[in-house]
């Protein structure tokens, strides 16, 4: 249930193709509108967050590879199938981490590589503080997971590290709530292997660098700050 040219997307997203997925799934749409709602609590606002996310994954992963895997079930030896990569889910601190925990729900084993930035509520520029990317960035599959893209500042500068640390480009996909065109056109200019999957593509960001109509602050929201 996903549309690779979506109706609301500007025209310059649309020449990104296949690399931009937004969902167009009911229970997608569904659990955006409490996502976005300002009265929504913060405890529902994490289920939603988790709900979303459960749903991009599906789609995102429909395409990984798998192997046949011998299991003995209480009736049966059978072969079943089990995926081939290992997976590392990189939460973009802080709101990416509401994300990542649905994700560990689907993949157990992946391994966590945390990064922590904030804006700069000024200049809009990311700054990092936290960085726990192991010594061996060998997984063949990456999903950054945050939940905005607005300016695209803070998924870029990601990206970045990884790439710059020896991760495939073409390993990356990024996962993420709500997007501005603006981060999307941003983010998958800089790296053209990237695959983007998001719940939603708003209209714009404002003067303050939110993304509008949007949700607010996805960080404050989950955590009430
Ligand atoms: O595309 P950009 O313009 O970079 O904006 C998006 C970033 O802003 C938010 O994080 P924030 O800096 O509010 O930190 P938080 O997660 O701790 O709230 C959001 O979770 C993204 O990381
Ligand atoms: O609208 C926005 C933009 C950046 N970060 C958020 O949490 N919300
Ligand atoms: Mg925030």
């Amino acid at each position: 249930m996903f549309s690779s040219t979506p109706k609301a997307a500007p025209h310059a997203c649309a020449r990104f193709g296949q690399r931009l997925r937004v969902s167009n799934h009911p229970l997608v749409q569904h659990m955006l509108v409490r996502l976005r709602d300002q009265t929504t609590p913060p405890a529902e606002f994490r289920r939603m967050v988790r709900g979303i996310t459960n749903l991009l994954a599906v789609e995102a992963t429909a395409h990984w590879p798998t192997e046949p895997t011998q299991v003995t079930t209480p009736l049966a030896e059978t072969i079943a199938q089990a995926l081939v990569d290992q997976v590392a889910i990189v939460p973009i601190l802080r709101a990416g981490l509401g994300m990542a925990d649905a994700l560990l729900e689907l993949l157990p084993d992946a391994q966590v590589w945390h990064v922590g930035l904030f804006r700069d509520e000024q200049t809009l520029q990311p700054t990092e503080y936290y960085n726990k990317l192991p010594r061996s960035l060998a997984c063949r599959r990456v999903l950054v997971v945050d939940p905005m893209l607005a300016t695209g500042g803070s998924a870029v500068r990601t990206c970045r590290l990884l790439i710059e640390r020896g991760v495939d480009p073409s390993a990356v996909q990024f996962l993420s709530l709500i997007a501005a065109p603006e981060g999307v056109e941003r983010l998958l200019s800089e790296f053209s292997d990237l695959h983007l999957c998001i719940a939603a593509l708003d209209e714009r960001i404002n003067d303050v660098g939110f993304i509008v109509p949007g949700l607010g602050d996805a960080g404050d929201r989950q955590f009430h700050t």
